[in-house]
């Protein structure tokens, strides 16, 4: 539907009550496969981590991946859920060029979690409870890519590449209730929700929890009602729309209310809405029609036959419960609180899934402001360039270190980098780095002295200038003086001291 066919948000609030529900699927992190011994890695050649399990070869059998139901208990305790002491496997079937055997491992009747809430924060502050209706373990599909064609999408496409390496990633399914009451809220509660989801996960550690990479994936379920009149009963749910695999904050937010829109002016005019899955467009911020949607009957679910159910110890369950982290919200506020950063810069530490490191940054001894700009700054931009995690390229104590250098005036930031460098190239720590490089700011003022007054008779015309009183003729020996020292002086302190020989030499 064109832009100018929607109706106007406000409006269709007036006219329609929205109810939401969310579908998040997370893939756990696991070093192996759901059922199989597959190993479970991101980003390798085509079809290589994969077993006659994944592929459903004759003869071939599941096995659960302990540490996977260790997960999404952790995750289920987490979302406030009950675990329920035996749950079971049920294939869910449908053919999907992406899924080999022509179903889905999933749980059907018995999730392995049920029945919880979650807080979540809205910006003005004001706290949602979003219902949990379940929480179950599934495997994920494979991945096609559609080649070719104008568009790259299926339709049109010339041919399409299937990569297995996903079949059988683990996931945990987090069903929501249907939410009611958000109202023109609706499209932030979406995207605050999937925010939420994301963070406890993180602080879990089960996920690696990048929506761009597909391992936090979220689908948005979207329906309207008319408002009831006074005295009149609340008309039944209407007929909802699954907005897929929508892979980015920003585009949660945008697609529930983009369906929000598009609904109400069908509705509007008479018209009823179509049960089915929809596609979300980044680059048009339009949904369009994907495929009618069941309902869960012709999936013909049956119990898994090739598993036993999962029967995790009440001892399991109390351990799994008394390691969970604080609290991700509880965890920030406090954070937050403790080194005085605003919502913005505490964001972009979150976004960037960097809490635990500038937390042992700061235990190590830097300043919250040190460890934060160290971390979110240079260090996150070496590992955009380098594809790596930033985690991995330096620890919390060397930045700590670093930062203390600067602090103490042996580095200045130009300096502190090329440190870095050296650190992240293996060379040691950064005060080892120093001395073998050679970098530290020449804070013996003898030799700034030597190399100001050589600038000064070097450019006399500049030199009149500041004895005139120009001192913004001061910045080309200033420049002279740095290039000298090869960046190795505090530029403060040397113009100080320009300010000073220029009287004097
Ligand atoms: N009328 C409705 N309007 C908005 N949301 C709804 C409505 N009815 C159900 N929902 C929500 O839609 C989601 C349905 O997810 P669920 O996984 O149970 O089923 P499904 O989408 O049919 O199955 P599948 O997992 O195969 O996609 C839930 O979050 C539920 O709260
Ligand atoms: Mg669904
Ligand atoms: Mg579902």
């Amino acid at each position: 539907m064109a832009r100018a066919e929607l109706m106007d948000f406000d409006k269709a609030l007036e006219l329609f009550e929205p109810v939401m529900g969310f579908e998040v699927h997370v893939e756990l992190n696991t070093k192996t496969k759901m059922f199989s011994d597959a190993p479970n890695v991101f980003g390798s050649e085509p079809n290589t981590n994969i077993t006659p399990t994944c592929l459903g070869l004759p003869g071939s059998l599941p096995v659960v991946n302990a540490q996977a139901v260790r997960y999404s208990i952790s995750l289920g305790l987490a979302l406030g859920c009950e675990i329920a002491p035996s749950s079971r496997f049920a294939r869910k079937n449908y053919f999907y060029p992406d899924t080999p055997k022509n179903y889905q491992i999933s749980q059907f009747d018995e999730p392995i979690a049920f029945e919880g809430s979650v807080d979540v924060e809205l910006s003005d502050g004001s706290i949602v409870s979003v219902p949990i209706e379940r929480a179950h373990m599934e495997e994920d599909a494979g991945k096609l890519t559609h080649v070719g064609g104008s568009t790259g999408r299926i339709q049109g496409a010339e041919y399409s590449l299937v990569d297995y390496n996903r079949a059988g990633v683990p996931l945990v399914e987090i069903v929501t209730k249907p939410i009611y009451g958000a109202e023109h809220s609706s499209p932030e509660l979406a995207k605050a929700y999937v925010s939420t989801i994301r963070d406890i996960v993180v602080s879990l550690g089960i996920s690696d929890a990048k929506m761009e990479r597909g391992n936090l994936r979220c689908d948005a379920n979207v329906s309207l009602r008319p408002r009831a009149a006074a005295g009149e009963p609340v008309a039944p749910l209407g007929t909802r729309t699954e907005t897929k695999n929508v892979n980015s904050l920003r585009s949660v937010e945008r697609a529930v209310r983009y369906e929000i829109q598009r609904q109400a002016a069908i509705l509007a005019k008479g018209g009823s809405i179509t049960q089915e899955t929809r596609h979300w467009h980044e680059d048009t911020g339009e949904t369009s029609a994907g495929r009618p949607k069941s309902d869960a009957d012709d999936y013909r679910y049956f119990p898994e036959p090739d598993l036993l159910p999962v029967v995790p110890s009440a001892e399991l369950i109390e351990e799994l419960r008394s390691a969970l982290p604080e609290p991700p919200a509880a965890r920030r506020r406090r954070l937050k609180a403790e080194w005085g950063f605003t919502d913005l810069e505490f964001q972009d530490i979150n976004n960037a899934g960097l809490l635990t490191e500038i937390t042992e940054t700061v235990a190590a001894g830097a300043t919250p402001a040190a460890a934060r700009k160290w971390w979110t700054g240079e260090i996150a931009r070496i590992a955009n360039t380098s594809d790596a995690d930033a985690a991995s390229l330096v620890s919390p104590a060397d930045v700590a270190a670093l930062a203390n250098l600067v602090d103490a005036g042996t580095l200045t930031d130009r300096l502190a980098r090329q440190v870095l460098e050296g650190v992240i190239a293996g060379e040691g720590t950064p005060q080892e780095v120093v001395d073998a490089r050679g970098l530290a700011v020449v804070s013996d003022d003898g030799a700034l002295i030597a190399a100001i007054d050589e600038a000064l008779l070097g450019q006399p015309d500049v030199l009149a200038k500041i004895r005139d009183g120009k001192v913004q003729a001061a910045g080309a020996v200033i420049g002279a003086v740095m290039k000298a020292m090869k960046g190795q002086a505090d530029a403060a302190r040397v113009r100080e001291l320009v300010l000073e020989r220029a009287q004097q030499v």
